[in-house]
């Protein structure tokens, strides 16, 4: 049986693929480094495996998450392993990985190493890319977290964050880090994900839909049935 979301799904991940690297180009033009932020989830695969083919000095770009959840990389649910696997591959093998996660048995315990590791990157990230849930978070700023007030408002980097509709503990860049990257992309497909963000864009309650910090970034929305 044809799989009909595939192919419009194929092409909006080349057509970001070419918006980061464009990107990534634009500042290697000016500065030795440039940085990556991308987000985890199960919507990157497509976008990562036609990033890891294109042509670019990889071995000056660094590639970070937006959040991540506490467990091994070894770990199904790690973001760092679809990151690995899919990424870090091909041409992109040669970029640089920061993982959000330490040896730690929290993230709470972590936080401070990954916020060192975070703040040595070469900050502003050239570009973030973010997904969003069904329930309208982005990166681990949930709308049932007990952190999202912080994650909204801290100056900090980063934070560990307990969420419990979550299996895992999670850790995040905060909405500031975010917002100081130079461009900022939404990267989403279905039409679910589609009314969720319509319904973002006609509210202003972030507690209800934490997407809705980042809509006036400004956003460039990449989405696909
Ligand atoms: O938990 C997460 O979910 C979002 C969205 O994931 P998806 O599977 O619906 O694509 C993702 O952006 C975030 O990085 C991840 O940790």
């Amino acid at each position: 049986m044809t799989d009909l979301a595939a192919e419009p799904r194929q092409q909006l991940a080349a057509q970001l693929a070419e918006a980061t690297c464009e990107a990534l180009r634009q500042d290697l033009a000016q500065q030795e480094r440039a940085l990556l932020v991308v987000s985890g989830g199960s919507t990157p695969v497509p976008y990562f495996q036609a990033l890891s083919r294109q042509e670019l000095p990889w071995e000056r770009v660094d590639v970070t998450l937006a959040d991540e959840r506490w467990v091994s990389e070894t770990d199904a649910a790690s973001n760092a392993l679809l990151v690995r696997r899919h990424l870090l591959q091909d041409r992109a093998a040669a970029a640089s990985f920061v993982s959000l996660t330490t040896d730690d048995e929290t993230p709470e315990q972590g936080v401070e190493a990954v916020t060192r590791r975070i703040e040595a990157l070469a900050w502003p990230a050239s570009l973030v890319v973010l997904g969003m849930g069904g329930d309208g978070h982005t990166a681990s700023l949930f709308p049932d977290s007990r952190e999202l007030e912080l994650g909204l408002t801290t100056d900090a980097p980063v934070l560990a964050a307990r969420t419990p509709s979550q299996p895992q503990a999670r850790i995040s860049l905060s909405a500031d880090r975010l917002h100081q990257a130079r461009r900022h992309v939404l990267y989403i497909t279905g039409d679910d994900k589609r009314s969720v963000l319509a319904r973002a864009l006609s509210g202003d309650d972030l507690r209800e839909l934490p997407i809705r910090a980042f809509l006036s970034c400004p956003l460039a929305v990449y989405w696909a049935p």
